[in-house]
C-alpha cells in the first residue's frame, strides 16, 4: 500500500490551519512536517509551536522530519506537540541508538533519515529500533529540488535489508518526487512519497494525491 505525505513546507504559511486540514479530504494519508534549524540545514522553517497548531487542525498522522543538529535535546517536545513519528538524521547525532530509542520512548514511532552521500549500512544494527527509514532523495533543506537517481539504488538496497530483517518498516522518500519519479521509487521499493511541490503547487490537490499513487502502483 503506498502512502503519501505531503510536505507542508510547500504550504502556504499563513493559511496553515486551512492548508493541513484539507489534506484528508485530498487523500492524503500523513502530513510530513520539516523541522530545519539552519545549522544541520542551510534553512529554518518550523518549531513545537507550528506542529501544536497542526496537530489541532487534522487528525491524519504527523511525520515529523527533524532537520536539526542533536535531535535528541527535542524529542520529548516534539511528541508532546503531537507529532506521531519523528525521525532523525543518522548525521545529526552520535547516538543514533539512544535517540531512536528515546522517540519510543516518547511514545512516538521512531524514524531515521539517510542523507544522498550517507551509505544505508549504517542502517544494519538499528533495525529493531525503527519504524521508519527514510531515504532522501535530495539534500535536505530546500522543497523544489531536482531528484538525485543513484538513490533508487539505496532504495532497493534498503528495501532488500528491510525485508530480510523481518521487522515491519516503512520505507520513505523524500525530495523531488512527482508522478514519474514516484514510479521509479515505488519499483524500487518505497511505500512512503513525501510531496511537497507535487501537491501543493498542484492546482487540485486531490487529483495530484491520486496521480502519484496510480503512478506508483507497480
Ligand atoms: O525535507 C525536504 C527538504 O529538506 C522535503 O520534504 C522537501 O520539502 C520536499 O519538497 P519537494 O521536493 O517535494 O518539492
Amino acid at each position: 500500500m503506498i502512502k503519501i505525505a505531503p510536505s507542508i513546507l510547500a504550504a502556504d504559511f499563513a493559511a496553515m490551519g486551512q492548508e493541513v486540514a484539507s489534506l484528508q479530504a485530498a487523500g492524503a494519508d500523513l502530513v510530513h512536517v520539516d523541522v530545519m534549524d539552519g545549522r544541520f540545514v542551510p534553512n529554518i522553517s518550523l518549531g513545537q509551536g507550528m506542529v501544536q497548531a497542526i496537530r489541532r487542525n487534522t487528525a491524519l498522522p504527523l511525520d515529523v522530519h527533524l532537520m536539526i543538529e542533536e535531535p535528541e535535546r527535542y524529542i520529548g517536545e516534539f511528541a508532546a506537540a503531537g507529532a506521531d513519528v519523528i525521525s532523525v538524521h543518522a548525521e545529526a547525532t552520535r547516538h543514533l541508538h539512544r535517540a531512536l530509542g528515546l522517540v519510543r520512548e516518547a511514545g512516538a514511532k521512531a524514524g531515521v533519515v539517510l542523507n544522498p552521500a550517507t551509505s544505508p549500512e549504517v542502517l544494519r544494527y538499528i533495525l529493531d529500533k525503527v519504524d521508519l527509514v527514510l531515504v532522501m532523495t535530495v539534500n535536505p533543506g530546500f522543497g523544489g529540488q531536482a531528484f538525485i537517481p543513484q538513490m533508487l539504488e539505496k532504495i532497493a538496497y534498503v528495501r532488500r535489508m528491510i525485508d530480510e530483517s523481518g521487522y515491519a518498516i516503512d520505507l520513505e522518500v523524500d525530495g523531488g518526487i512527482d508522478a514519474r519519479t514516484a514510479r521509479q521509487v515505488a519499483a524500487a521499493g518505497a511505500n512512503v512519497l513525501v510531496a511537497g511541490s507535487a501537491v501543493f503547487g498542484a492546482q487540485d490537490r486531490a487529483q495530484a494525491i491520486e496521480e502519484l499513487k496510480s503512478h506508483a502502483r507497480v
